[in-house]
């Protein structure tokens, strides 16, 4: 086995000593990148056998360049509040890997939203994207801005500045955003219309998540969450087990969880706990999902405003205190590192028996090996959260093709992706000495899709 690059040439490195010397590499290179370095080394230290049996990716030195961003886009955003002050927010376009298709991958608006997680997130949609069998490579971006309190009017000056730069960087052949956190359909009409404007052009397939009056796909708006319990139904499934009869407990309150939350209950669930960054709410009869959609939809209000509508649930104040709830399944849903060791502690002492990632990287590394040495089931988030940026890829389709299709078509579509993800991730750990091992799946099976389309494509 022969490395090209000179500085990690030794005599013949094992893969194991060639992973190690590139993951240096990658540290050395990104200092200060905390979350950027946790999601490389997940996916790292799954892929020894990968390169023990494919030697010609480490002479192709596909590992050092797929953890190098094809683009990394940081820029300022100026904008106006109703009173007329001045304000400078960070945005950022990582343009990582579009080896598969264009670059794929939503946009957060988060005062927490750094390079460091942009890249995270970045590098976990090359891998989540492949899963998905459909043409996208990976991309994300955001802002540090904080939607929170700001009036509609100030939320569409913020998208305008901001789209004033990013509008050089995309377009439907080349990068096409969506949401994420705090960048829902109001913040994509108002993206989509400054582009427009600057284009001076009605390019549809440049932005999904659209509102389905205005080229958005039907089923987009459910997709990771509906996809999320598709994903965790085949993994229970796989076991003996389901959703029927079973307690869950769904962290967040936004997009993705509500959707879970909708899907587990029609799967014949009761969901007994959803939170959002202000604490989080237990309702032992089960969480009226309706309360919760207009609360956080309609009315934009935290979620402690549930008990004036059911006065036996309680609220607490301390968000990560959801996870000491007992329950049967768990599905982290709000964001990074949101389960440590002290949250897989408690839900492995209250018999938890699976989790399904529907957030990016909800659980640290720790958690991931409490909860996977106790032998709970585990849906990674790049297979099980994958069904938002399938149905994205879906309405790049209709848009490409001006046509829609029904929400029944997307949700058989979706639901058909989700179970070819699983399927895909259990044969692939069988077949690199990881049986049952989703985690290895899925970032095995990511990778290998990209890394041989990058051999086809020569050195770049
Ligand atoms: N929207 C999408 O299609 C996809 C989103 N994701 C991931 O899912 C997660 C959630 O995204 P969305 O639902 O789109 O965002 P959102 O903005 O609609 O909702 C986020 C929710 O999480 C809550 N939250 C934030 N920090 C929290 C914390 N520490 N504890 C509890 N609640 C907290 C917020 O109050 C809000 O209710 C993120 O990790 C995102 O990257 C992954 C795949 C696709
Ligand atoms: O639909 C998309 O393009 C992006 C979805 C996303 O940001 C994600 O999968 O984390």
């Amino acid at each position: 086995m022969k490395a090209v690059n000179e500085s990690i040439q030794t005599k013949e490195p094992s893969a194991h000593e060639y992973i190690k010397a590139v993951h240096k590499k990658v540290r050395d290179r990104n200092p200060g990148e905390p979350e950027f370095l946790q999601a490389a080394w997940e996916v790292f230290s799954s892929l020894q056998p990968v390169f023990e049996q494919h030697p010609e990716y480490v002479e192709e030195g596909i590992l050092e360049r797929i953890s190098e961003p094809e683009r990394f886009i940081a820029f300022r955003v100026t904008w106006e509040d109703d009173a007329g002050n001045v304000h400078v927010n960070r945005g950022y376009r990582v343009q990582f890997n579009s080896t598969l298709g264009p670059f794929k991958g939503g946009l957060r608006f988060h005062p927490t939203l750094t390079g460091s997680v942009v890249k995270f997130l970045g590098f976990e949609q090359i891998f989540k994207n492949a899963l998905t069998g459909l043409p996208i490579g990976g991309g994300k971006g955001g802002a540090d801005f904080d939607p929170k309190g700001r009036s509609d009017r100030e939320i569409m000056r913020f998208c305008q500045s901001f789209m004033t730069e990013l509008s050089r960087h995309i377009g439907p052949d080349i990068d096409v955003p969506a949401g994420d956190i705090g960048v829902g359909k109001r913040e994509i009409g108002y993206l989509f219309g400054q582009y427009k404007r600057i284009r001076n052009a009605f390019e549809a397939g440049v932005f999904t998540g659209k509102n389905p009056d205005n080229g958005g796909s039907l089923i987009r708006k459910e997709a990771t969450g509906y996809g999320t319990v598709y994903f965790v139904e085949e993994m229970l499934k796989g076991e003996g087990l389901s959703f029927e009869g079973s307690r869950v407990i769904v962290s967040g309150s936004g997009n993705v969880s509500i959707y879970a939350m909708e899907k587990a209950i029609e799967f014949g669930a009761t969901v007994v706990a959803c939170s959002d960054s202000e604490g989080y709410i237990y309702d032992p009869e089960g969480i009226d999902v309706n309360t919760v959609k207009r609360l956080k939809e309609v009315e934009r209000k935290r979620i402690y405003h549930y008990l004036e509508h059911h006065p036996k649930a309680r609220f607490g104040k301390d968000k990560s205190d959801i996870w000491k709830i007992p329950c049967d399944i768990a599905l982290p849903c709000a964001t990074q590192n949101e389960i440590g060791r002290e949250g897989a502690e408690a839900l492995v002492d209250n018999g938890v028996k699976a989790i399904g990632e529907g957030a990016n990287m909800p659980c640290d590394e720790e958690a991931v090996r409490i909860l996977t040495n106790n032998h709970v089931l585990f849906a990674p988030a790049k297979a099980a959260n994958a069904g938002g940026v399938a149905v994205s890829a879906m309405e790049m389709s209709q848009n490409s093709m001006r046509y829609s299709w029904t929400s029944e078509e997307v949700d058989e579509k979706l639901h058909q992706v989700m179970k070819n993800i699983y399927r895909n991730c259990i044969e692939t750990a069988e077949k690199y000495g990881a049986p049952g091992n989703l985690i290895a799946g899925a970032n095995i099976a990511g990778f290998k899709k990209v890394a041989d389309a990058m051999l086809e494509h020569g050195l770049n």
